[in-house]
């Protein structure tokens, strides 16, 4: 499936070939595509007024969230002051979105199937049909505040990988050039790269590995409250039921740790065997039973956008722009780069 809607979004790039396109969440109407048909086997068309609607609300509802919000620490600011702790505007996203899905639940349960789940939604309403659904958590609400997660969760995050490689591709060409001549290796010429290649790839994954080590877009995992203690941490006791964060952005830049961590390095991931190097200090998508739960298609779906992106095009900026900065616009529940353009050429092999 992430194959296929990148395969009709590359149709869509072909045609901005040679001309100077916005790099900020280029990638997003592909991502918000794989994530919709996953949860309610739709997707949208590339100009459909709908799909930029949505696309607004969960832009604008991921920047007024996050650590710079004064409700991330102190939610009961929602009380004493709704609007300029943006609590007001994001019920307004909130219930814009779930008004979204609510039409689309309604025609999931009345063409129900249960013995041919289509999506998500259908497997959840399968599950709301048993006797203690209700006990269970598997109700309308439960599903379209899911529905809404994922949206959250899952579209700007994978959209931010690919605008952060765009900006390191074109500030580090020679990573580029390496990423291509790995690709034109092992893939060639004939056909796009396909997940089944990514063993085959390791300079590859190397390098989205150092775009996510890097950049640490989401710079702190989501707010815990822990079930035990009290617990020793760090020669801190933290009594039962503290909330806790982990800082990723600090374990990725660990200068005891990584030597040179603000420098982009793809090489510090690939072992003196030339294959692919783990490393416990990378903890991108958080630690534990909380750890994201769109990992795997995170993964996947970056290294399908990338390898087939620089297996069809070469990056570049255009002539005389500004080199884009590495730094980021605000500090907020994920990083982004100030805005960019680039121009993206078709490739042409040796
Ligand atoms: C590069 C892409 C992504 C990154 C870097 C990322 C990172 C994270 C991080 C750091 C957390 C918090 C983990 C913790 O608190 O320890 C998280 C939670 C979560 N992520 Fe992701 N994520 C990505 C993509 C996705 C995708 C594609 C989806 C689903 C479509 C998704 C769904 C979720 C959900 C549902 C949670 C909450 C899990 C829970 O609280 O139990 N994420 N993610």
């Amino acid at each position: 499936m992430i194959a296929d809607e990148y395969a009709l979004f590359a149709e869509h790039l072909k045609k901005v070939v040679g001309q100077e396109v916005k790099a900020n969440n280029l990638f997003i109407t592909v991502v918000l595509n794989i994530i919709w048909k996953m949860v309610a086997s739709r997707r949208f068309d590339y100009d459909d007024p709908e799909r930029q609607r949505l696309q607004d609300i969960v832009t604008e509802f991921t920047q007024i969230t996050g650590p710079q919000n004064i409700l991330f620490l102190f939610p009961s600011a929602r009380f004493v002051a709704p609007e300029s702790s943006g609590f007001n505007k994001i019920k307004v996203y909130h219930s814009a979105m779930q008004g979204l899905f609510g039409p689309c639940i309604a025609e999931h349960r009345a063409t129900l199937d249960p013995s041919h789940p289509r999506d998500f939604i259908d497997a959840f309403l399968i599950e709301s049909q048993r006797s203690d659904a209700e006990k269970r958590g598997f109700d309308e609400n439960n599903l379209r505040t899911l529905c809404l997660d994922f949206f959250i969760a899952g579209s700007e995050t994978t959209s931010l990988s690919m605008t952060w490689a765009l900006l390191l591709m074109v500030l580090y060409p020679d990573v580029q050039a390496k990423v291509q001549a790995e690709l034109d290796e092992v893939v060639g010429e004939g056909r796009l790269p396909s997940y089944e290649d990514r063993p085959r790839l390791p300079y590859t994954e190397a390098v989205m590995t150092e775009i996510w080590r890097y950049t640490s877009f989401v710079p702190l995992a989501v707010p815990h409250r822990s079930s035990v203690g009290p617990a020793q941490l760090g020669g801190y006791t933290l009594p039962k039921d503290t909330t806790v964060m982990i800082h990723l952005q600090s374990a990725h830049h660990d200068r005891g740790h990584w030597g040179d961590p603000d420098v982009f390095r793809p090489e510090r991931f690939i072992g003196e065997d030339g294959k692919f190097r783990k490393d416990d200090y990378f903890v991108p998508f958080g630690l534990g039973k909380r750890a994201c739960l769109g990992e795997s298609m995170a993964r996947t779906e970056f290294f399908t956008f990338l390898s087939c992106m620089l297996h069809q095009f070469h990056v570049r900026l255009p002539k005389g722009a500004k080199k884009p900065s590495t730094e980021v616009r605000q500090f907020a529940i994920f990083l982004q780069p100030d805005d960019f353009n680039v121009i993206l050429d078709h490739r042409v092999r040796a």
